[in-house]
């Protein structure tokens, strides 16, 4: 399956129509980007887990908004122990924008991922950022060259995948930074088990990321002794106080 949208969920779909609406920025950006594999060794030498928080005003699986500012919600994030970020871009469904991304990288001095749904080149040209999301069911057959262009720009492409052929498609396109998703994006139902089956069919040199779905220290536990490098909270950072939510969980 891919761009076309087929076996998604509604919501997803929609999704999808919006970004392949959305413009490009006009002019190529060359990014001096901050290392992400070098935080995630600094963290776990320190003895913390590697979390990246996520900036997600809203979601289709969330009840209300949150509209702290964005900026501020970072900064608890960081004091809280996370190692990276990810920030929403996606206007529409997430309340995201590439402002937030903007005033956020300015503000702190970790990896900030942007969080869209990128389906053509000059998408990547939108806003900075270090790491760039990819999505394997989406983009299909173009992965190889949006991780080619994504790095030729200075982003490091973390590419997302949920099945074993989406893993496949993901290593061949040269990724060396995973994130396996626990949600699947057709019933939008979380899964643990999904990182569980993933992980053992990726090489040791790739950064395994475990994403969505983490809500508690033994989600951590667990997605940690399958193999993740990483964990990538949103919800159950976003939910109540971000700095207290982060450190329970960077805290083993
Ligand atoms: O809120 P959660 O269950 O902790 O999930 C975070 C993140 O994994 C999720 O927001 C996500 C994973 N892949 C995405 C792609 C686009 C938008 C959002 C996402």
């Amino acid at each position: 399956m891919n761009a076309s949208g087929g076996g998604l969920a509604p919501e997803v779909r929609a999704i999808l129509d919006a970004a392949r609406e959305r413009p490009g920025g006009d002019t190529r950006l060359s990014v001096d980007s901050r290392p992400f594999p070098d935080a995630v060794a600094a963290t776990a030498d320190a003895g913390r887990v590697p979390v990246i928080a996520e900036v997600k005003p809203t979601s289709p699986t969330t009840d209300g908004v949150r509209d702290d500012d964005p900026v501020e919600l970072a900064r608890e994030m960081v004091g809280g122990g996370a190692t990276a970020l990810s920030v929403l871009t996606e206007p529409e469904h997430f309340g995201g924008s590439t402002e937030s991304l903007r005033r956020i990288r300015e503000a702190v001095d970790v990896p900030v991922l942007r969080k869209d749904f990128i389906l053509r080149e000059e998408q990547l040209d939108a806003v900075e950022s270090d790491l760039i999301l990819l999505i394997a069911r989406f983009v299909g057959e173009d992965l190889p060259d949006l991780v080619a262009a994504a790095r030729n720009r200075g982003f490091q492409p973390l590419v997302e995948v949920h099945t074993r052929e989406e893993l496949t498609a993901a290593l061949a396109a040269g990724a060396d930074i995973i994130g396996v998703n626990n949600r699947d994006l057709g019933k939008l139902e979380v899964d643990l088990g999904t990182f569980e089956e993933l992980a053992p069919e990726a090489p040791d040199d790739v950064l395994l990321v475990a994403e969505s779905g983490v809500k508690t220290t033994d989600d951590v536990r667990r997605m940690r002794e399958a193999g993740a490098d990483a964990l990538l909270v949103g919800t159950a950072i976003m939910d109540g106080d971000v700095r207290q939510n982060t450190e329970n969980l960077t805290t083993q």
